[in-house]
């Protein structure tokens, strides 16, 4: 039998209680498919162990991880203990950057029985693909002088590899979709990146003549997936565009407890990462109601990812049947808790 071994860090606040509720749905689909099965390895790694240890992972823990076949990751984040961007940079960043995990891909789609906040949504179905390792998440710059003269130089970085690569993944993505590929740019505002970013864009096209493209500016790309969502197919953005976009697609799917994502390595070399779009959720924390879809939802991108493609439609299926019975957690307008929602994906996908 074959034996997926998975490094799990649920991490902080709800994902202390969303990835276990996710491990139990991997341990049931392995029990269906009864050819493979699943062993998680967990590691405390937190804004909790940071103040134990001073730091958010052990000096060798991306050796650690190294090994494993994927790592399956819940949320990072603690304000009241550490500042955000310690922790996320010593945890969720450093895995993705050391591991190589260039492309963050996030689907977004109407899910049945959920009412979204939009008044009359379209049949919408789009991914969006994130560059993941570079881009305005940069540790290039820094901060000089005191008070009102204080200064902050945060510089983006854009390298034609890593740009080129990110679309490329795109134009992949989109022959297996509808063939239509829009880039996020903001080339009439930022001078030097983003004319770049249109331009690459533009070569990255001619390798694809049979796709149909468009660039939209950041700004009118957020309103159009609010006002016609249903136009997208395949968004290529930079890491922060891709990032805001996300957020967006989750909240007309009806809230951010849904969205799933999937930090892949593509050239082999590492582990890829699975973890929600969400984070730790502080003012829902220990109630018992954090959504458990987005985790789920995210196990099934790591199925798809392992090669259990069947299994991880399976599990897609089960999601779809719940939330079109309406048992949902309160974010999505329901009453149930994350267990119990939990407990009716699993008892559907043993139907
Ligand atoms: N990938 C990651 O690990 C991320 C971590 N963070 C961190 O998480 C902490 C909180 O960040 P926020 O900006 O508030 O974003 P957040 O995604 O944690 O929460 C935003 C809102 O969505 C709700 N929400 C999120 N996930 C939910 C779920 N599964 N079920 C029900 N409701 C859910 C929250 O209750 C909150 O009202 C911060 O420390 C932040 O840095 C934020 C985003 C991503
Ligand atoms: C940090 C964060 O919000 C993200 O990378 O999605
Ligand atoms: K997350
Ligand atoms: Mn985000």
């Amino acid at each position: 039998m074959k034996k997926w071994n998975i490094a799990s860090i649920p991490g902080d606040g709800i994902g202390k209680e969303v990835v276990p509720a996710a491990e139990q749905v991997l341990h049931t689909i392995a029990d269906i498919h009864g050819g493979f099965q699943f062993e998680f390895t967990s590691f405390p790694w937190s804004s909790e162990y940071y103040l134990e240890h001073g730091v958010m992972m052990p000096e060798d823990g991306i050796q650690t991880l190294a090994s494993f076949d994927s790592i399956f990751l819940g949320a990072v984040g603690n304000e009241q203990l550490v500042p955000d961007h310690v922790s996320l940079w010593g945890l969720l960043i450093k895995i993705r950057r050391e591991f190589e995990q260039v492309i963050n891909m996030r689907p977004a789609k109407v899910l049945p029985g959920i009412a979204s906040p939009l008044a009359n949504p379209n049949q919408f179905d789009f991914v969006v693909v994130r560059e993941n390792s570079e881009g305005e998440y940069s540790s290039s710059g820094g901060r000089i002088g005191n008070g009102e003269e204080e200064i902050a130089i945060q510089n983006a970085v854009f390298t034609r590899k890593g740009t080129e690569r990110a679309m490329r993944f795109a134009f992949e993505q989109a022959k297996k979709r509808s063939g239509h590929v829009t880039s996020a740019t903001k080339s009439n505002g930022i001078i030097h990146s983003m004319p770049f970013w249109d331009e690459v864009f533009n070569d990255v096209s001619q390798d694809y003549p049979e796709m149909t493209t468009e660039s939209q500016h950041i700004d009118a790309l957020a309103a159009f997936l609010v006002t016609k969502p249903e136009t997208l197919d395949v968004v290529v953005a930079s890491n922060l565009f891709g990032d805001i976009l996300t957020d967006i697609g989750a909240g007309i799917m009806g809230s951010i407890g849904v969205a799933p994502a999937a930090n892949l390595n593509v050239n082999g070399k590492y582990p890829s990462m699975f973890e929600p779009v969400h984070g730790s959720a502080p003012d829902i924390i220990g109630k018992g109601i954090a959504n458990p879809i987005g985790q789920i939802w995210t196990a099934k991108m790591m199925l798809d990812h392992l090669g259990e493609e069947e299994s991880a439609t399976k599990v897609l299926e089960a999601i779809e049947q719940v939330t079109r019975q309406q048992m949902v957690t309160p974010d999505l307008g329901g009453n149930c808790t994350t267990e119990e929602v939990t407990n009716a994906i699993i008892q559907e996908l043993k139907r």
